[in-house]
């Protein structure tokens, strides 16, 4: 059992009160993404479940025992971290059995375990190269396989993407996908800034601000029901168009949700951006924004148009004074 059990917990820098009162149940074998803006407390979260910060108060459970004064690396966990620091002098199969040596364990479990992890990684064509030898990709990979091998029952990776270009990301992100099928037992809790991994990897999402629990969910709960109008700004990319009344109410719809053409409203084109797929029309409704309209490639207007659109009304989200959902 690897569960986590989150309870009241707060954590302090100085008089700081950076996360306030996380409440949060992580079930065996889930993989739970952490997102959020930049300074709400995702990675303070995700350090003191793994021990690196000392909680200030509540309770934090792994496996039905309570860590909060059992040390890092007695906690049963493994850290992957944006920066993967391999050993420069060892190679990849070194680097990977190093943790195993350091316990004694028998070399034959040493080379099974690497050999595992390396086939569930793709780097069996790399064991004997050292990291300078290697992509940005491969060595986060190594950074992984290194965990894996200490077979943890928690995995905790805090942003293992960002520090790779575009590609090496989505083939990188394609990775921990199928390294999460390949260990359903192993709870994995990860912090990122990006939609799509957090969209694509996670079982659940918990959106994080200003050092609170949002809103927990699937990713599709969060896409289709967002609670507040925080949620419901912070995911979808691009963003969802928030129109605020004047008795402070807002109503929300997805820039796919609009279709241009026909309908009761107007507006003007003010911009396009082409993307090859789709394209993403910028309408002019006299607001302070202009309305996102998502568009696929044969349907692109053109700047200065008018046009007249609609939007079927079971897809319009709708959020009160205080910016929490009421339909
Ligand atoms: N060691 C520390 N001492 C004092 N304040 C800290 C410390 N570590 C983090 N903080 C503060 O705690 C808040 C949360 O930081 P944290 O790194 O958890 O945010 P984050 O959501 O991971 O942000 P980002 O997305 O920018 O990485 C920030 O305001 C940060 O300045």
């Amino acid at each position: 059992m690897s569960d986590i059990k989150v309870t009241n917990l707060r954590k302090n820098f100085g008089a700081v009160e950076v996360l306030k009162d996380i409440n949060l149940d992580i079930r065996s074998g889930e993989f739970v993404i952490f997102v959020g803006p930049s300074g709400c407390g995702k990675s303070t979260l995700l350090r003191c479940i793994s021990g690196l910060e000392r909680i200030s108060g509540g309770a934090l459970e792994i496996g039905g025992r309570v860590v909060n004064n059992v040390p890092a690396s007695k906690r049963g966990i493994a850290m992957v971290f944006q920066s993967y620091a391999l050993y420069p002098h060892m190679s990849v199969r070194e680097n990977m059995a190093y943790s195993m040596k350091l316990r004694r364990a028998p070399k034959t479990e040493i080379e099974v375990r690497v050999a595992d992890a390396a086939r569930k990684l793709q780097l069996a064509p790399y064991l004997d190269r050292y990291p300078r030898e290697l992509s940005g990709g491969q060595r986060q990979r190594v950074a992984i396989g290194r965990a894996i091998v200490r077979d943890p029952q928690v995995f905790l990776f805090d942003e293992p993407l960002s520090n790779l270009d575009a590609a090496l990301r989505v083939a990188t992100r394609l990775e921990i996908a199928r390294l999460k099928e390949s260990l359903p037992q192993t709870t994995m809790v990860y912090v990122t800034h990006d939609q799509v991994e957090a969209m694509t990897l996670a079982d659940r999402i918990v959106v994080l601000n200003a050092g609170r629990v949002e809103q927990v969910g699937t990713p599709e709960e969060l896409y289709e029901r967002p609670q507040s109008l925080f949620v419901a700004g912070f995911i979808g990319s691009p963003k969802m168009n928030l129109l605020k009344a004047e008795d402070g109410t807002t109503t929300g719809i997805r820039p796919e949700d609009i279709n241009l053409g026909s309908g009761p409203h107007r507006g003007k084109v003010a911009y396009v951006e082409y993307l090859g797929a789709d394209s993403y029309a910028f309408l002019d409704i006299g607001q302070d924004e202009l309305l996102t309209v998502r568009q696929t490639r044969s349907e692109t207007p053109q700047v200065g148009d008018v046009v007249s659109y609609d939007y079927p009304v079971e897809r319009v989200h709708r959020f009160d004074a205080q910016g929490m959902r009421v339909n």
